[in-house]
């Protein structure tokens, strides 16, 4: 099966197409992890997203159910170097082609990902569409990325929350979760830690969580532009001040505009496993895991009740604010890990419980 992606700078790609026959288009965007590429592809944050990956051996250990981080493959496509077929797998459905197959979704393979993550990062993300076939055309493939509407018009989590709450029952503390496409991994570590967890759809207003009475509020992390969660942004702006509120990526976000500031675009983001981030009260420096495109607006927390906790050390981006007297706290990356490194999983998670139980 031949394939082509088509960039909306005019840019052509031939590569051999696996997964199914298909068009797809939204932003191509690269990650630079090495492993954990089940996590990524299940990760909610992806819907409306083409993932390319820049490490070239994808698929090489096949794919666990047990890690993904949802119930299907999230990203619209994928753009690899090589998709490798796991020596043990001899195509059974833990091969990223039967993977593929199976999720309805279209890939690129014999693509020098590592030139596209240049190109992403010298001209900022880029709109895209990939072409899977016996025959694709590229000329028609940058014409309907040209098309592609931008990611900031798109309401990516309706596409991905839950559609009723749900109860994980806990003998501990209740805490109500947002779905704004959370990561499984969240809810693991939120269980591991004996919690009541109840998780509501991304609309839920705050009349929705009096019958749970919980005692903290969590966001969690979720595809697209945060000016499109207009429901979390009022939800917490109505609650900020009556219970502990905490949040993760997108979660982090929403707090952010709830309480006053503003976010933007990144040229290219940040997603990977190895972004180090200063603890601005002990000066230590944490690798995490972060998958993101938007940013909290440093400048626009002047005039806010806002303090910054966290940056990248790479950009001095904003990773991470608190709101001591209204007892929130929220971090850009992701301390569930899942993929990458586990370094702030213990402080954030038992952050939680200490909030809670304090
Ligand atoms: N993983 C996330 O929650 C991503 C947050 C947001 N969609 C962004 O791209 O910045």
């Amino acid at each position: 099966m031949d394939a082509v992606i088509g960039l909306e700078d005019g840019t052509t790609v031939y590569g051999e197409g696996f997964g199914i026959e298909g068009v797809v288009c939204g932003e191509l965007v690269f990650t630079t992890q090495f492993t954990g590429y089940e996590e990524a592809l299940t990760d909610p944050s992806y819907s409306g997203q083409i993932l390319m990956f820049a490490y070239p051996l994808i698929g090489n250990y096949g794919l666990n159910p047990d890690t993904f981080q949802s119930e299907r493959m999230q990203a619209e496509g994928l753009v690899v170097r090589e998709a490798c077929d796991h020596p043990s797998s001899h195509r059974s459905l833990n091969s990223i082609h039967d993977f593929l197959e199976s999720e309805r979704k279209p890939g690129i393979a014999g693509v020098d990902t590592r030139a596209l993550t240049i190109k992403i990062r010298e001209h900022g993300t880029l709109k895209a569409c990939l072409m899977t076939g016996k025959t694709v055309d590229g000329s028609r493939a940058v014409e309907l990325a040209c098309r592609e509407q931008e990611i900031s018009e798109l309401d990516l989590i309706s596409r991905v929350t839950c559609k009723r709450m749900y109860h994980i029952e806990g003998d501990g503390k209740r805490i109500a979760v947002i779905d704004l496409g959370i990561k499984n991994n969240i809810l693991k570590s939120l269980m591991r830690r004996k919690l009541d967890i109840f998780v509501f759809p991304a609309d839920s207003k705050a009349s929705d969580l009096e019958s749970v009475n919980p005692d903290l509020l969590l966001l969690s992390n979720g595809p697209g532009d945060p000016k499109q969660a207009k429901a979390a942004i009022r939800l917490v702006s109505e609650l900020a001040g009556s219970l502990p509120i905490a949040g993760i990526c997108l979660g982090h976000q929403v707090i952010a505009r709830a309480l006053g500031a503003d976010t933007y675009k990144l040229k290219f983001g940040h997603r990977g496993a190895n972004q180090p981030v200063k603890n601005l009260r002990d000066g230590k420096v944490y690798i995490t895991s972060q998958n993101h495109g938007f940013a909290v607006d440093g400048d626009s927390i002047e005039g806010t009740e806002i303090k910054i906790t966290q940056i990248n050390t790479n950009d001095e981006t904003v990773e991470g604010i608190a709101c001591p007297y209204l007892n929130i706290f929220c971090v850009q990356y992701h301390p569930e890990a899942h993929p990458g490194p586990r370094d702030t999983e213990a402080w954030f998670f038992n952050q939680i419980v200490d909030v809670i139980e304090n």
